[in-house]
């Protein structure tokens, strides 16, 4: 179900086109959802999840089994097999529509076009495709090399990347993966594996360091920043999440790690509730702000994102992010730093306000970061500034230092 779904999501811009062409008067919600959905999966012969003609009869049998869909059965047939009698006209004439093209809104493409011009089309062609499925061993627990042996022995075949990634082949249920329940790896996608690392490297672990994970649901990060530490090391974290039931999966990230951490259920912009009854008042050595953002950096991995998303969410989220780094700052000791991030390509969720703090917070310098990290870039010799290589979800990484 979920396949097909997807499958849907990333076609619905080609399918909502062919069917303008199709109809000239959008059918009621329901027959028109149908008749999108057999377009989506059935505009492209070679990439067709079953033989087209299947998925047209499919359609109209489940058109006439749902009240909501029946009267429109015979309508919905007449359609789908018009398509299918001039499929290739009817694609051509979609082909030099954008939204048909790049199965993304006009908005979110024009948006991309002004940010990235470079590398628009990109990050568009990667949103279509498929993430791959990306492990993080537990360092505490084995090593890339050890784990990846015990892959191959089940006929699971990965590959290293970065530090402690591996990419698996094809994905599998995480049930498969030896010792996932005892924590010897996560899922976690290579671009937000950069984070541990880059807000740890070059610290003295061996020192009791205080570090806030100030949006830490489902504590991915948290546990990476633990596990980088490594076992020896007496570093503190405090993981902050306002959403209640997703800080019950901090516990249980943890949990299932062997980890252990400060976990609290509080607003990271209202420090007065939570930091000096919790933390003493005490400033931080370093802060990870792992913002809410837009999410448009993993649209392959959730193809539903660009048509859920409305433009006006960027400058809300952009507001959002911009009180948590207001808020955190002055929690932050002299000579401390902080690592701000989102999963988003757009720039106002990322450079633009990493250089709007910059210009209102004279005690902060922009210590070497990688910037923008653009999706998909799969070492096929683009050469992108800051951008790391192998293949990697979209992100924003700006590490800020507090001066003495
Ligand atoms: C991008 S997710 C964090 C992912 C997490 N760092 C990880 O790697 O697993 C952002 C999280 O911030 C939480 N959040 C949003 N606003 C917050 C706030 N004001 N204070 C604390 N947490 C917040 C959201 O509920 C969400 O769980």
């Amino acid at each position: 179900m979920q396949s097909l779904l997807f499958h849907v999501l990333r076609a619905l811009g080609r399918a909502q086109a062919l069917r303008r062409k199709l109809v000239s008067r959008t059918p009621p919600p329901p027959a028109d959802a149908l008749l999108c959905t057999a377009l989506a999966l059935a505009w492209h012969a070679d990439d067709a999840p079953y033989e087209p003609f299947t998925l047209v009869n499919q359609a109209v049998e489940a058109a006439k089994r749902n009240v909501a869909t029946k009267a429109q059965a015979p309508f919905i047939n007449a359609c789908l097999r018009r398509f299918l009698r001039e499929r290739d006209t009817l694609v051509a004439a979609t082909d030099t529509d954008p939204v048909a093209r790049w199965n993304h809104p006009q908005w979110w493409i024009a948006k991309l076009q002004k940010d990235h011009p470079q590398h628009w089309q990109q990050i568009l062609h990667a949103n279509n495709g498929r993430a791959p499925m990306i492990l993080r061993v537990n360092g505490q627990k084995s090593t890339v090399a050890q784990y990846q042996k015990a892959l191959a022995a089940i006929n699971i075949e990965a590959t290293p990347v970065g530090e402690w990634g591996l990419a698996l082949q094809h994905p599998r249920p995480v049930a498969e993966l030896p010792g996932f329940a005892q924590g010897l790896v996560s899922v976690q996608d290579a671009a937000a594996q950069q984070a541990a690392p880059l807000l740890l490297r070059g610290l003295d672990l061996a020192q009791p360091l205080r570090v806030l994970d100030a949006c830490a649901a489902p504590g991915g990060k948290t546990a990476h920043l633990l596990e980088y530490a490594g076992a020896s090391s007496p570093l503190q974290v405090t993981a902050l999440e306002v959403d209640v039931a997703r800080s019950v999966r901090i516990h249980e990230t943890l949990d299932r790690l062997g980890l252990r951490a400060q976990v609290l259920v509080a607003d990271a912009a209202r420090p007065q509730e939570w930091w000096q009854p919790h933390c003493e008042g005490i400033p931080f050595d370093a802060i990870l702000l792992d913002a809410p953002c837009t999410a448009s950096g993993i649209v392959r991995r959730h193809p539903d994102v660009r048509w859920l998303r409305r433009e006006a969410d960027i400058a809300q989220l952009a507001v959002q992010q911009a009180r948590l780094l207001k808020a955190l700052w002055p929690l932050l000791r002299p000579g401390g730093r902080l690592l701000y991030c989102t999963c988003s390509v757009f720039r106002e969720e990322g450079d633009a306000q990493v250089q709007s703090f910059l210009a209102h917070n004279t005690d902060a310098r922009l210590l070497p970061s990688p910037g923008h990290l653009i999706p998909g870039i799969a070492n096929n010799g683009e050469v992108v500034r800051d951008n790391a290589p192998g293949d990697h979800d979209g992100f924003f990484y700006a590490l800020l230092q507090k001066m003495e």
